[in-house]
This record gives C-alpha cells, structure tokens and sequence, in this order.
C-alpha cells in the first residue's frame, strides 16, 4: 500500500512538448497538494458538503461522487455523517486514482458503505441517489457530453434530491474574466508554483478542462429539470452550485 503523498512539481522543468493533462499515477502521488494548492477553497467547499447533506440528504439515501478522484468527498461525509445516514458510490476513470481511493477509504472510514468503481461517468448505469457530487469533475468533460449527464442525473435523483457541481468556471465579461484569471495566477504564485509551472500547467489543460459561465450552469441545470439551483459559493473563478429536484416531480419510473 502506498499512501505517500508528494508535493506537486509535475510542471516545474521545461517540457520541450508539454503533453495534454492526464489523472495519471504522477498527478495521483500529489494530488492532494496539487488540488489545495491549485483550487481556491477546495478544503472550505469539502467542509461544507458534509453539512450541506446533514440537512438535505434523506436518511440512509445513497450519494454518488462523481470523478471521485482520492475520494475526498466520502472522506468528508464519513467525518461528519454517522455509518447508516448513507451508502456511498465514488466513480472514477483514472484506475490510478481509483485504487488509491479504494485503499484510503477503507483505512479511514472502515464502518461506513464506501464503494469505489472505475468507470466513465457518462455511461454508468445510475441507482436512485439522494445527492449526486460533481465536485471540479464536470469541466473535463467534452463540452458537447455535459447537458446529456446533468439530464441522467436528474433523472437518477430521488425527487428531493440534491446535486452538488463545484467548478471552475468563465466569466462572460472579457475584462471580468481577464481580472479573475490574473488574480488566480497570483493566488497559484502564493501557493509557491513558479511562472514556468503555471504557464506549463496552463498549455497542458488547454481543451482539456473548458470552463463554462455561471450563468451556463444554471441553464443547463434549468433544462434538465432542476427546479432551483443556486452558486452558495464564489473564490475567484472557481464557484460551487447547489441544485434542488423537486420534492414532488415526477420519478423516472413514472415518466
Ligand atoms: N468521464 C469521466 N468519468 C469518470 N471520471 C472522470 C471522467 N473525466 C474525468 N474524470 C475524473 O475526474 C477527476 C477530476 S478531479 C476531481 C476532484 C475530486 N472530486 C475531489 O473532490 O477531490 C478535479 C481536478 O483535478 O481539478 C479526476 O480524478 C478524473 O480522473
Ligand atoms: O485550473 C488550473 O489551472 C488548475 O490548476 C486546476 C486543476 C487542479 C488540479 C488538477 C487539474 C487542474
């Protein structure tokens, strides 16, 4: 089992050709740095999921992690729900990252019902759930495939049920936009990545984590069904968004 965990220097040498950006076992042995240092209010959006469900997720319901990554999103639940309030369900392409999560959780939460698969998100057969997780997951999908996900997984949600999305996200404004990127390189500088790493970083997530707008989120969300959706947080340009299925719509059954 190797549970080390290194700090992110992925990006800090000159690549001649800077590949596109891969979940491979690199990126999984820092992750966790990586993601602290490179997400404004990773751990504060962590911190508050598990308060969010103890008020919204029914008892005993089951909740997905969508790109679970480590599973940092069971870790939270688990640290803060008693065993029977849920049935966790962390998915993940990167086998990588999934046989790290696999080993994390049952080291720290061996009395909870944490199950981890690898699989592609966009063709899983979704179970009932009570909250479905897109925490920082939806922008590395292809653009063309997000309405068809947000729309199964607002079929898969019970009514009542909750999606929580975290992203980055793009500001329509140019200048807005150009503002909030020029300040999240300051807060990446702060977090001790050097100008060759972010600007490294930069070329490598080109068309492959694509920002959309807040206000693309909640159309999107609008048109799958959700009845109300709002962001109840903001870092830069990095935002999380709650979405609420109505507690009376119609199950999928019943369609
Ligand atoms: N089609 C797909 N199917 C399944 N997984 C996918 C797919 N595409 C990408 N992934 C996975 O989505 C995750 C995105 S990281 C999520 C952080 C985590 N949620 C956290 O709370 O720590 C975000 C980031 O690194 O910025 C990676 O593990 C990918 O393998
Ligand atoms: O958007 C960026 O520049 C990032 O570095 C975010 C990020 C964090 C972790 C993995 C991939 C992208």
């Amino acid at each position: 089992m190797s549970d080390a965990s290194y700090r992110d220097a992925i990006f800090s040498t000159p690549l001649d050709r800077v590949a596109r950006f891969s979940f491979d076992e690199k990126v999984v042995a820092c992750f966790p740095d990586m993601i602290r240092r490179s997400v404004p209010g990773y751990g504060q959006i962590l911190g508050m999921l598990g308060l969010i469900a103890a008020r919204h997720l029914r008892h005993g319901a089951h909740v997905y992690d969508l790109g679970c990554s480590l599973g940092a999103a069971g870790l939270a639940l688990a640290g803060t729900l008693p065993t029977e309030a849920f049935r966790y369900t962390g998915v993940d392409l990167s086998p990588a990252m999934v046989a790290r999560a696999r080993e994390t959780l049952a080291a720290e939460c061996p009395n909870h019902a944490m199950t981890v698969l690898e699989g592609d998100i966009r063709h899983l057969e979704y179970a009932p759930a009570g909250m479905i997780v897109l925490n920082f997951t939806l922008q590395f999908l292809a653009p063309e495939d997000r309405d068809a996900l947000i729309g199964r997984l607002y079929q898969a949600l019970e009514p009542g049920g909750v999606l929580l999305l975290s992203e980055k996200i793009r500001a329509a404004d140019e200048q807005e936009n150009a503002w909030l990127v020029e300040r999240y390189h300051d807060f990446k500088r702060a977090n001790g990545y050097s100008e060759m790493e972010i600007s490294q970083k930069r070329t490598a997530l080109e068309n492959v984590l694509v920002p959309d707008t807040l206000a693309g989120h909640h159309a999107r969300l609008a048109g799958a069904g959700f009845s109300r959706a709002h962001a109840w947080f903001q870092f830069l340009n990095f935002a999380s968004l709650i979405a609420f299925k109505d507690a009376s719509a119609a199950t999928s059954r019943e369609e």
